[in-house]
């Protein structure tokens, strides 16, 4: 038995669901950590990234079970509840509408004989239809109170996920692209719901019941004719849903995502922007991507209009074809007058979702691509490994064993240990660093010089776990770094890394980030002791513990910038085992970076447990301070041991000093 109603799920599904690219084209991308077979579609949406430049944000084709999966974990045992309330009141709703057309039906049937009792079925008939509007209209608060907190949650996730992926995807991101991803989705979830849940079942529900009443009610020509029209309808608007409007909608997203991302990058390096007068070039750019934009949009709305005129075509046709066959009825006398407005009434019920039936089919099938690319996101490998994973993932060595927290650190035990260790960024990249194997001891200050280029910043990320080895290990305390939490691994370290990342906060606000416990006496020491009393809190600069320092700290020095990480870094040291000074002092005059290695002199000096120093420098004013020295050529140790011992060698660490001058002023 067919019904109004059965094509419309098994065709909203493969409408919605637009399946994924048939032939993979397998084309493997390397993310440095897995390799991930491309289906068509996505080697596709790779290769139109806008320009060439940028991170690959991953771009989602439509499956519906990874979706489903996704909103199933966001969604907890409230939502639920309210699902089902919700439902309710729209199956209530559309279940009085359909009351009402029977209650005009009474109405004219009494007042064609000029009975008073019309009136009162009149009356009846208002009621009922201002009662199924009301109830049709509470479903926005169930509806807010689902997908609001669905949508929090997620943002929240996909947040969470975009900090833990690796460096080399912020490396290569754009911004804006990205920011756009992190803004729909939560968008998606509420779009969703709204278009599929509370209104593409409802209209399925409502093309069942009005089908089977036109057939009781009004005979089977009528019920044929409104379900051939419907079905007409709904083919017209998923040919044109699928075809001229998302393509049309795919373009505008893709461009709408450039010009975000151009105005981001313009605006981040706005003083680049100036100094190389490129201000021209980047409006040029943007107004290119607007104007591809605006071709989308005009490209959209053309479409929608001609969408909506095919539609009001065919729904106005069956109308007409349908109340000329009641008329017929009437006159025939096998129908009463009332049975005109009736049906009226029934398929006008009927006819108003449909209205909306190509609206909310595209809405839901950009949610759908929206949530397809957050779950990609989610699912990316792109980050180092989890514990969970790790302890998924095979080990090299069977001894080595996941491990929840460090130990502590142990006597005897080295506290970093580089065995064996190979890197390189991706895939076909050159090697960086080339079988480092080097011990740092507990309290140790260890400086690691070098060549710019060698991998210094390279062997400094791998501690952190900002990237893994890709052969060989890092132990910390004598466990490999993968094997233990991340968290718990960070907690042990406080890093000064080369590139100075501030917040456009106050520089409290700053100082708190590293510790959020500090108390104003540790962090006046802090700032005492990276030598930023002096330039801010003076009142020279001008800028006081509560002045926000600007976006990416541009209030500041680069100096001044590198002190306030330094400062950081002091805070969090007491806590931590060592601590990874990358060019700390590059930014530096000499006597400030003097100042700064007193500072670490007296950390060292300090009482208790201190921390090791792992620094990384051009200064080699620094390497005349440390315990040990490494120096690093082409990923490779070229030389270890103290100053003096390095100096008596006269190898690759006197070439160095003698390259920077150093020497003649050791030598006197
Ligand atoms: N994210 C990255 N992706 C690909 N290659 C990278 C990346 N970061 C660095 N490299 C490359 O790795 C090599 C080593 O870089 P690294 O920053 O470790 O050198 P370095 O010794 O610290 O140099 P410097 O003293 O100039 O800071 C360089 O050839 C660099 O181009």
């Amino acid at each position: 038995m067919a019904s109004v109603a059965l094509p419309l799920p098994c065709a909203a599904h493969s409408l919605l669901f637009q399946p994924r690219a048939g032939r993979a084209i397998q084309q493997p991308v390397t993310t440095g950590y897995s390799v991930h077979r491309c289906s068509g579609r996505a080697a596709q949406r790779r290769a139109q990234s806008i320009d060439g430049r940028g991170a690959h944000v991953p771009h989602g084709g439509t499956s519906p079970r990874s979706v489903w999966a996704l909103l199933l974990e966001l969604a907890d045992g409230r939502c639920w509840v309210l699902l089902g309330f919700g439902l309710l009141l729209v199956g209530s709703s559309k279940t009085v509408g359909f009351l009402a057309p029977f209650a005009m039906r009474k109405a004219v049937n009494f007042l064609s004989r000029c009975d008073l009792q019309g009136l009162t079925w009149l009356l009846i008939f208002a009621a009922l239809k201002g009662l199924s509007q009301a109830l049709n209209n509470s479903k926005t608060a169930p509806q807010a109170f689902i997908a609001r907190p669905m949508g929090r949650r997620l943002a929240q996730r996909l947040l969470a996920k975009l900090l833990a992926l690796d460096l080399q995807f912020h490396a290569l991101r754009r911004t804006g692209e990205v920011l756009r991803k992190l803004e729909r989705p939560p968008r998606a979830v509420d779009t969703l719901l709204r278009a599929l849940l509370f209104t593409l079942v409802p209209i399925a529900y409502e093309s069942t019941v009005v089908f089977f009443l036109l057939l009781s009610k009004a005979g089977i020509d009528v019920a044929v004719t409104v379900l051939c029209t419907v079905v007409t309808y709904f083919l017209f608007t998923s040919w044109m849903s699928v075809g001229w409007v998302a393509r049309a909608r795919k373009k505008e997203n893709r461009f709408d995502d450039a010009q975000a991302s151009e105005a981001n990058d313009a605006l981040l390096n706005c003083e680049s922007v100036r100094l190389m007068t490129a201000a021209p070039r980047v409006l040029r750019r943007f107004d290119r991507f607007w104007w591809q934009l605006q071709q989308g949009q005009i490209s959209s709305d053309l479409a929608a209009t001609v969408l909506a005129g095919g539609q009001q075509a065919i729904t106005a046709l069956g109308m007409g074809v349908a109340l000329l066959l009641v008329a017929r009825r009437v006159v025939t006398g096998s129908a009463s007058v009332g049975d005109v407005p009736m049906v009226q009434g029934l398929i006008s019920q009927l006819w108003a979702p449909l209205q909306f039936l190509g609206f909310y089919i595209r809405q839901a099938r950009q949610a759908l691509v929206d949530l397809e690319e957050a779950r990609a996101l989610l699912s990316s490998k792109r980050s180092p490994l989890e514990l969970a994973e790790a302890a998924e993932r095979p080990t090299q060595s069977e001894e080595l064993v996941a491990l929840h927290n460090l130990p502590p650190c142990t006597e005897g035990c080295p506290l970093v240990e580089f065995r064996d260790v190979w890197f390189r960024y991706e895939r076909g990249l050159p090697w960086v660093l080339q079988g480092l194997s080097f011990c740092i001891q507990p309290g140790e200050f260890f400086v690691i010089v070098g060549p710019s280029g060698s991998g210094k910043s390279s062997l400094g990320r791998l501690v952190p776990r900002l990237f893994d080895a890709c052969e060989g290990s890092v132990l910390f305390n004598g466990v490999d770094v993968r094997h233990v939490t991340l968290g718990d691994l960070r907690e042990r370290l406080a890093v000064v890394p080369q590139d100075v990342v501030v917040f456009n906060a106050s520089l409290r606000q700053n100082l708190s980030m590293a510790r959020p416990k500090a108390t104003t006496e540790e962090m006046t020491e802090a700032i005492r002791a990276s030598g930023l009393e002096k330039a801010l809190l003076s009142g020279s600069s001008g800028l006081t513990m509560q002045s926000v320092v600007g976006e990416r700290g541009l209030r500041l020095s680069g100096g001044e910038r590198q002190r306030l990480s330094f400062a950081r870094a002091l805070l969090r040291a007491p806590d931590t085992e060592l601590l990874i000074l990358d060019e700390a002092t590059s930014a530096l005059d000499a006597e400030t970076g003097q100042f700064l290695l007193q500072s670490l002199q007296e950390l060292r000096q300090g009482g208790g447990r201190t921390p090791a120093i792992l620094a990384i420098t051009h200064q080699l004013q620094m390497a005349k301070e440390a315990d040990q020295v490494l120096v690093l050529q082409e990923g490779k140790v070229k030389e270890r041991g103290s100053h003096e011992e390095l100096l008596q060698k006269g190898g690759a660490y006197c070439d160095l000093l003698k390259a920077a001058g150093e020497k003649a002023k050791l030598d006197e």
